[in-house]
């Protein structure tokens, strides 16, 4: 198995690349007739492949065929054959191509690899000799038929790329209440409140694999009612949560084009895993993948400098901080230490619910006024804009809501993700409860007990801390969490910076990145974001499945 993973080779990337998205019809035409003639000959080398119907493996200029067929086909034949000639036969047809193929323009990958925020030699590749890694790493790769940048970085956490892989799975492809195009159009909508262009190319490019109408892509006046309906919804959801109530949900399933319970159900939960995914992509700064924009055109010896590229959109390159961060880092000695402290300091009195409460509340207030980087390092796309109604409807702090809305603070008591929205999720879209707790145990529990380069740390009160956090600024209150603890251990850049990754993704810096938990490494910012992927999905869960169940009941 494991050569048969590498042909994660950027060569093969690059063939792919050049089949779907020469974008002349003329160039198109010459590449694939450059990349069959090439294929062919080679694949007669070896006899023809299972399935593929005889030589012309490339007949017919149908893109899925392409992606379903031929490169686990690919995989297939490279059981067979030694990887370097794969490789070299790989590079054989792109040199092919460039020969035979004048004025068709063979691209390359960018060399920054999967990150922009962290550098490729810090992370493992495709072939990694950590075994439980390299499992997810194939499966992902049957899967997607390419490694995503998103995936290899969240391989630093296998057992949560794992869980996190299977519910991606489960609500894109697996079965379920609704057509598979739909997902790809609902996740796309829910990236495109945070301008997540990653994403948005992913899944417009998904969704026309699936069957999908590409008019749609034109933007959301192009798609069904049914679809548009989401819009208030997702908005909600993304921005301020607390705002939805059963009254939302019922606009949803009656009258015209409406959405049976389970069809919602599934919706709801890819948006918010959407929503949230956002901060994971940003907050890392992914590259966009090779076919997408991460790749480039011009000759290796004229740029000499890869990194440099533009990458056309996604934002974040650069950037100040903003002026009201307080700008001193304080270092990971003095995080210990506190930590340590507040072991220590157990044996003080039980503060009563009364302090518990005004201590929420502090943290709370203290969060509002925390503000974060002002606008987006790029202007807004018209690529996503077009996914996007209320463009300026972004997040506004729970503590300055509108106080003639009445809306009180979520107690986890009255509604928790375990006691009540697990099985409701479960009921109405079987299976996928389990799957969500899953990731949301790996994520709250985690932990290699390390701190930088110190060993057996107990690092769950700094862990809960930022989970409790997050919840916090979305107005959700755990009333048995001393939120003392979360201004003990959480600086107040650090608190910048995980308001910004989970509020505002778009504008997170590559300076942000670096400038915040000096001492940590790579793994440990990448474990920081994943936290804070999926305390604010089940914040957005909560508050959907609980409208849900007002609706309902
Ligand atoms: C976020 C990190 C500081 C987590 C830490 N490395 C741990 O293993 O728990």
């Amino acid at each position: 198995m494991a050569d048969v993973y590498k042909l994660e080779d950027q060569n093969v990337d690059v063939l792919r690349f050049l089949y779907v998205s020469q974008s002349s019809a003329k160039g198109r035409a010459e590449a694939l007739e450059n990349i069959q003639t090439a294929l062919d000959s080679w694949l007669d080398g070896y006899g023809s492949p299972p399935n593929s119907g005889g030589a012309g493996i490339l007949n017919g200029l149908d893109r899925r065929a392409f992606i379903q067929e031929l490169v686990p086909d690919l995989l297939r034949l490279s059981l067979t054959c030694p990887l370097d000639e794969v490789r070299n036969k790989c590079k054989d047809i792109l040199t092919e191509v460039k020969e035979r193929g004048p004025g068709v323009k063979v691209p390359r990958a960018l060399k920054c690899g999967p990150s922009r925020f962290i550098p490729a030699s810090e992370i493992d590749p495709a072939d990694t000799t950590n075994e439980d890694k390299q499992m997810v790493f194939i499966e992902s790769f049957l899967q997607n038929n390419r490694l995503e940048n998103l995936h290899q970085v969240m391989g630093y956490h296998p057992r949560y790329l794992e869980a996190f892989v299977k519910t991606q799975n489960y609500l894109l492809r697996d079965d379920g209440p609704l057509p598979f195009p739909y997902r790809h159009y609902i996740a796309l909508m829910a990236a495109a409140r945070h301008q997540c262009v990653y994403l948005v190319r992913l899944h417009a490019q998904e969704f026309l694999l699936q069957g999908g109408d590409a008019q749609w892509l034109r933007g959301l006046e192009y798609a069904p009612q049914k679809l548009r309906n989401l819009c208030e919804v997702n908005n909600i959801l993304a921005h301020r949560p607390w705002l939805l109530n059963k009254n939302h949900i019922e606009k949803l399933t009656r009258g015209n084009d409406t959405w049976s319970l389970s069809e919602m159900m599934q919706a709801l939960i890819i948006i918010a895993h959407f929503h949230s995914l956002c901060s994971f992509i940003m907050g890392c700064g992914l590259a966009p993948e090779i076919d997408q924009g991460g790749c480039t055109t011009r000759n290796a010896s004229s740029s000499g400098d890869d990194e440099s590229e533009d990458y056309s959109s996604d934002s974040s390159v650069g950037g100040e901080m903003n002026a009201n961060q307080v700008l001193e880092e304080d270092s990971l000695e003095s995080l210990m230490q506190r930590m340590k402290e507040l072991t220590e300091s157990t044996h003080e009195e039980e503060p009563t619910q009364e302090e518990l409460l005004k201590r929420f509340e502090l943290v709370e207030n203290q969060s509002s006024e925390i503000s974060v980087p002002t606008k987006e390092k790029t202007s807004k796309k018209e690529e996503v804009l077009r996914f996007v109604t209320n463009s300026d409807f972004t997040y506004n702090d729970f503590a300055k809501r509108a106080p003639g809305l009445d809306i009180p603070t979520f107690r986890i008591q009255d509604y928790s993700w375990e006691d009540h929205a697990f099985s409701l999720a479960n009921r109405l879209y079987s299976d996928i409860g389990n799957l969500l707790d899953d990731r949301f145990n790996i994520a709250f529990n985690l932990t290699y007990y390390t701190m930088g380069d110190i060993r057996s740390v107990d690092t769950s009160a700094f862990r809960q801390a930022i989970w409790y956090y997050i919840h916090c600024m979305y107005g959700i209150r755990h009333d048995d969490y001393d939120y003392a603890q979360v201004n003990q251990l959480l600086e107040r850049n650090l608190k910048t910076y995980i308001k910004t990754v989970c509020c505002f993704p778009e504008r997170i810096t590559k300076k942000d990145y670096e400038g915040v938990m000096k001492g940590f490494k790579h793994s440990e910012k990448v474990h920081v974001n994943m936290m804070i992927t999926e305390a604010r999905m089940q914040a957005e869960l909560l508050y959907a499945l609980r409208a849900v169940n007002h609706y309902m009941t």
